[in-house]
């Protein structure tokens, strides 16, 4: 195997949604990840975190189950911090933060997996290109209720002003996206619209995820 290009990875990052256990009212999250691929979903990340949340062997249980519908559309399943159950499930990729521990150790461990890093200045998004990112995550671009621990907001702006500093990484941006404010986050230079709520707390995920996928057009 070897690292994903670039522009594969773009468009891998069109529509990415990102969701847990905790993020939906639904009881069956597997049901919600199938419509929202359904819609147009492009990459999905696993994300398992919050009060309530599954660890341990519910936890893995949970993520295989994911990721055999992801498997089932060709849709690459991405595992959010755990590393060790990203090569138990050999998943296609981790993504993780500036919290996360080292972005080169778990380039090191993962191998040619997809790897993306949480990034909000150019110092973090020099230093996740040099550990071996394969894309970056930006935000949040707008005010969002769902992660507490977030830094400020930046605004879908701030993308435009790394690529003016000269990151050409692919960008994912993240926070308080929905289809109303997505067509910003595509002005201001973003290879992809990363989501939770947007689809995850939508009454028709499918369509949540048509409209997303829809501002590409
Ligand atoms: C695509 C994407 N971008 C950013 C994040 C946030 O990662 P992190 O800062 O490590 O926070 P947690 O998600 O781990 O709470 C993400 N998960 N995905
Ligand atoms: C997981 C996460 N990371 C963020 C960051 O800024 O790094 S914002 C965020 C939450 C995104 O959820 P929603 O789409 O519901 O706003
Ligand atoms: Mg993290």
């Amino acid at each position: 195997m070897a690292r994903i290009r670039a522009d594969k990875m773009r468009a891998l990052l069109k529509v990415y949604f990102i969701s847990g256990s905790t993020n939906t009212a639904e009881t069956e999250l597997a049901n919600v990840l199938a419509q929202a691929i359904a819609g147009g979903v492009t990459l999905f990340q696993f994300r398992e975190k919050g009060r309530g949340a599954c660890s341990g062997a519910g936890k893995t249980a949970l993520g295989k189950k994911l990721q055999a519908v992801c498997q089932k559309a060709n849709v690459p399943f991405i595992v959010n911090d755990d590393v060790a159950l990203a090569l138990e499930l050999d998943a296609d990729g981790v993504h993780i933060g500036q919290e996360d521990g080292s972005a080169a150790e778990v380039r090191r461990k993962i191998g040619d997996r997809i790897l993306g890093v949480s990034t909000h200045n150019v110092a973090e998004a020099k230093q996740a290109i040099a550990d071996g990112a394969d894309y970056l995550g930006v935000g949040p671009v707008f005010a969002t209720s769902t992660k507490a621990d977030t830094r400020a907001v930046c605004g879908p702006e701030f993308i435009a002003r790394l690529r003016e500093e000269g990151i050409h990484l692919p960008i994912v941006a993240i926070g308080g996206i929905h289809a109303k404010n997505a067509v910003e986050v595509v002005a201001g230079k973003a290879d992809g619209l990363s989501v939770i709520t947007a689809i995850s707390n939508a009454a028709d995920p499918k369509a949540a995820a048509q409209q997303l996928s829809q501002v590409w057009k």
